[in-house]
């Protein structure tokens, strides 16, 4: 908790002038305002009683008084009002730079962060968590506890100066409102954590919806999901009405009570003070002490809200350094530099955890220029071996050497940059067609992007809309099919003309006819690249070079197509099964 408000405030360090004026025009609002009591009392002891007494009025004092009291709140209020200004323009650039510090951070984590983190939640740390930080932290937090913690002194100061034995008497509050606090900090935590862990289990479950409406509409989960929903929102329901019930019984029931029996026993006690039938003090000390003894508890009153938005903040705050203390990907400088793309691996032992080796013992030399296919069983580690050549991973064992180098010591950045994947479903960011083939990269030109799409076939793309290349793409490319998103990817990987092509899977989810198309557009991207592919139609496959076969992470039979015919094994079998399903 110490160390979250520690890391918290350390962020004030970056708006340390907007701070600081902030804090002292807050300061100076308070105190102005604390004041203003003290007016009202020589209006009632220096104007309005003696006026009842003489019957004349004073009437010069009674203006200036007047207008004192006017001008003192005026100026506490336009203070206190640039102050929140302030403090509110620092907020927002403070978040403004957690939520950019994140979003990087989080392309710096490696991918086996994500494959136990669901994306909900992720979300939700960079947008929620950050909001709350900003609503509530930086501004209801430090100006609340600021002006708090000042009007609550002041008030003190205030009734000890005005009757020293009273106002000392009343000292005896401070360790029962820390006790009372101590208490509600206690409960409220526990169900103030609850329902943010509920309210993020419902983001993660509402973006898995989202990400996942066809599927489910397909199998009909709708209902399933909606149970769970419900039951999510259920726990989050049940949490936050023990919070209400704490937080209303604790803030409002006790300070009013604790309030009113204060000021009960102030006017007993002073009203006790008469003289042979007179009050030996004055109605505007009266008046005073019952104005400052609201002030004090003013404060005390919003101090729960602020004790709540410390919590929150505390939470969301533990949250975000959570995520931001994730060990991003080491991060090597030794530059990669592809030559010609020969591809080894040496006894490459590998798990997604390190508990449950996934392949085992992997060893092949690729060489330049060749084209090799992985097969095997589902869950057999094709796509493994795939992963680690890109360095989505790295291997618990074993080294994977391109052209003499040994990518786990390079930076994985280079390495990535000297291949190119096309996904089993390739992803098509929000942008245009153009877009999604240059990625942005300022040396590919239009020519060069109409070029490539030529060359796999998909010249239609370029005539099809007015925009040509720049027509947009919006929600991951919907508008197409999925045989031409394919070709865009395909145009995707030729463009940067990688000396490594990694193709996953490429023509399982399409139609013979764009099979057809899409194994053209691969002839002409794989030319003169080594190429890793994985091809579940072991028709497309017949022309590699040299085909992996895996089995239970291993590799049990590897050569050509004839030879692995001729061995009559797995892939003998596998070849069989499938001619006769043609
Ligand atoms: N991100 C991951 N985290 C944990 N285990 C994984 C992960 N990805 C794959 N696996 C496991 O690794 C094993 C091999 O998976 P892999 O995807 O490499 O197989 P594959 O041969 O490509 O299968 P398919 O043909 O079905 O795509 C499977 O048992 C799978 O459950």
């Amino acid at each position: 908790m110490i160390q979250t408000s520690k890391r918290l405030l350390s962020y004030i360090k970056y708006h340390r002038q907007r701070f600081w004026l902030g804090a002292s025009l807050l300061t100076l609002a308070t105190a102005l305002e604390l004041y203003s009591p003290m007016i009202a009392k020589q209006l009632i002891d220096q104007v309005m009683t003696p006026a009842y007494q003489t019957g004349n009025l004073n009437g010069d004092l009674l203006i200036v008084l007047l207008m004192s009291y006017f001008l003192l709140n005026l100026i506490g209020s336009l203070l206190r009002y640039n102050s929140l200004l302030l403090l509110r323009k620092m907020s927002n650039r403070i978040v403004k730079r957690m939520r950019n510090d994140l979003f990087s951070h989080m392309h710096r984590l490696p991918i086996s962060y994500f494959d136990q983190m669901p994306s909900g939640k992720v979300v939700a740390r960079i947008t929620n968590d950050t909001e709350v930080l900003r609503g509530n932290f930086y501004v209801s937090v430090i100006s609340n506890l600021l002006s708090n913690f000042i009007q609550i002194i002041g008030a003190f100061i205030a009734l000890i100066l005005l009757n020293r034995i009273l106002g000392s008497a009343m000292l005896i509050l401070i360790p029962i409102l820390i006790i009372w606090q101590h208490l509600y900090t206690k409960y409220a935590s526990r169900y103030n954590l609850a329902m943010r862990e509920y309210i993020s289990q419902i983001s993660g479950q509402l973006n898995e919806f989202v990400q996942g409406i066809a599927v489910i509409q397909a199998f009909q989960k709708e209902n399933q999901l909606y149970t769970e929903f419900k039951a999510t929102v259920q726990k989050w329901f049940l949490a936050g009405r023990k919070y209400l019930l704490l937080d209303s019984l604790v803030a409002w029931g006790l300070g009013a009570l604790l309030r009113n029996v204060t000021i009960l026993l102030v006017i007993t006690t002073l009203s006790a003070q008469f003289l042979g039938g007179r009050m030996a003090l004055s109605a505007g000390i009266l008046y005073v002490f019952i104005d400052y003894i609201n002030r004090l508890f003013d404060p005390i009153d919003g101090f729960v809200q602020t004790i709540t938005n410390v919590q929150q903040s505390l939470a969301a705050g533990k949250r975000i350094f959570e995520f931001a203390d994730q060990d991003p990907e080491s991060k090597q400088t030794t530059p990669f530099f592809i030559k010609k793309g020969a591809v080894t691996f040496s006894d490459v032992t590998f798990g997604y955890s390190d508990e449950h080796m996934i392949l085992n013992q992997i060893d092949f030399h690729v060489s330049p220029g060749e084209t090799v296919a992985l097969v095997g069983h589902t869950g057999s580690g094709k796509s493994s071996i795939l992963n680690l050549l890109f360095r989505f991973y790295d291997p618990q064992k074993g080294k994977i050497i391109i052209d003499d180098q040994e990518i786990a010591r390079c930076n994985r950045q280079s390495v990535r940059e000297a291949m190119a994947i096309v996904m089993q479903d390739p992803y098509l960011f929000t942008g245009t067609i153009a877009s999604n083939i240059g990625m942005n990269r300022l040396e590919i030109t239009d020519e060069m992007i109409k070029e490539a799409l030529r060359q796999v076939g998909a010249s239609e793309l370029i005539e099809r809309y007015d925009k040509g290349i720049h027509h947009p793409v919006v929600e991951k490319g919907n508008e197409f099919s999925s045989g031409e998103r394919q070709l865009i990817s395909f145009a995707r990987a030729l463009v940067v003309d990688p000396k490594i092509l990694i193709l996953d899977e490429a023509t399982s989810h399409v139609d013979t006819e764009t099979e057809h198309m899409i194994q053209q557009a691969m002839d002409v991207v794989k030319k003169g690249r080594t190429t890793f592919m994985i091809a579940h139609r072991l028709s497309t496959i017949k022309d590699a070079d040299q085909i992996f076969v895996l089995d239970q992470g291993r590799i049990v039979e590897q050569g050509n197509h004839l030879h692995l015919l001729e061995q009559n094994g797995i892939y003998h079998q596998m070849y069989q099964m499938q001619a006769e399903q043609l």
